[in-house]
């Protein structure tokens, strides 16, 4: 019954078309990219404050209960539907995201982006804790972005997970990989989770701040400048990406590649990054980009959305497996956790 920090998303998500933009991005792809995140806020993994013209910031969080049950109606059961298993269509589905936890750079507070770091000891544990959080929360498809953080960090994560399927990688970068990573059985496929990579989800590329310390950079460019670049929606920093630049591959991705899977009653989780999430949430949340600029997610929490007949609704970050109200969201989570109870009783 613990209380949920959850935010009232205003406004709508404005519309970017910078194709230049992206096909410069795309190159920088091409040519290298990988990335990583940093500590933010605590507790339930996000937080939004607004800034007022002036620019002083008013904290508009606000609270709700966990407890309060169901924004989301009552679904077909598990048993009936297959829920949590299936492929069947469905008008639910569960959506987890997760930032990586924290890596090796995070905590010597380098700039990060598309250099592929993998976690710390501290975000090893944040990604098995994160687990536990979910881990009566049905998963059937992962998607992580290309970097080794995030693919920890999903790993680490269903390590915990009750229901004990394998999350196995997809390699279809090539007709060989993906022929020689065929599984022959179709009682192990049902026994699996497909993991999905993907270069869209990775973090936006730092461009010349990559490996650079935040505080000597700060220190040397100015506060503000340095804060203009890691937090303004459409000012990249030099030679790298914008957040702008960056929600236009990540949510195109997710548009594409993701709706169609939740639309089709497959629960989701996203391992990914601190600017590819804001982005992507942004998206969800239909935060304008002036909202989004305050949007900071911390690593290794996961945060619950349901989609249900088209719409995303937030339902702040599981706090444990016995947590009783993330499991009275909807009449379906409660169900699949009620089978897994039964299931190790
Ligand atoms: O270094 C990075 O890649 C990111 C995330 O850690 O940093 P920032 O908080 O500046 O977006």
């Amino acid at each position: 019954m613990a209380a949920e920090v959850y935010y009232q998303a205003v406004g709508t998500l404005q519309s970017h078309s910078h194709l230049n933009n992206f096909n410069r991005h795309q190159k920088h792809q091409n040519n290298t990219v990988r990335l990583v995140a940093r500590d933010f806020i605590s507790g339930n993994g996000l937080s939004r404050r607004s800034t007022n013209r002036s620019g002083r910031r008013n904290c508009t969080v606000i609270r709700s209960l966990a407890s309060q049950t169901s924004v989301v109606d009552p679904v077909l059961s598990p048993s009936r539907s297959n829920a949590g298993d299936s492929n069947k269509k469905s008008n639910e589905a569960a959506l987890i995201l997760i930032r990586h936890g924290e890596s090796l750079w995070n905590e010597k507070n380098l700039f990060t982006g598309c250099v592929d770091v993998p976690l710390s000891k501290k975000g090893i544990d944040e990604a098995i804790e994160a687990g536990k959080r979910i881990s009566s929360i049905p998963v059937d498809v992962i998607f992580t972005s290309a970097l080794i953080r995030a693919q920890m960090t999903a790993m680490l994560a269903m390590t915990q997970h009750r229901r004990g399927k394998v999350p196995i990688v997809l390699h279809n970068e090539s007709e060989r990989a993906r022929s020689w990573s065929q599984v022959f059985s179709e009682d192990t496929k049902k026994q699996s989770i497909p993991v999905i990579q993907a270069w869209q989800l990775n973090e936006r590329m730092y461009g010349e701040l990559q490996g650079l310390n935040k505080q000597e950079t700060a220190d040397r460019y100015g506060k503000e400048q340095v804060h203009e670049w890691r937090r303004s929606y459409d000012i990249p920093p030099p030679n790298g990406e914008s957040l702008e630049m960056c929600a236009q591959r990540a949510v195109a991705y997710f548009r594409d590649q993701i709706e169609p899977q939740l639309l089709s009653g497959k629960n989701v989780m996203i391992s990914a990054h601190g600017n590819s999430l804001r982005s992507i949430i942004m998206y969800l949340d239909k935060l304008t980009s002036q909202e989004v600029i305050s949007l900071e997610l911390s690593t290794g929490i996961p945060m619950l959305y349901i989609f249900k007949e088209g719409r995303f609704i937030r339902r702040g970050s599981p706090i444990g497996p016995s947590e009783a109200g993330v499991y009275a969201y909807t009449r379906r989570l409660a169900l699949y956790k009620q089978k897994l109870d039964d299931m190790f009783q």
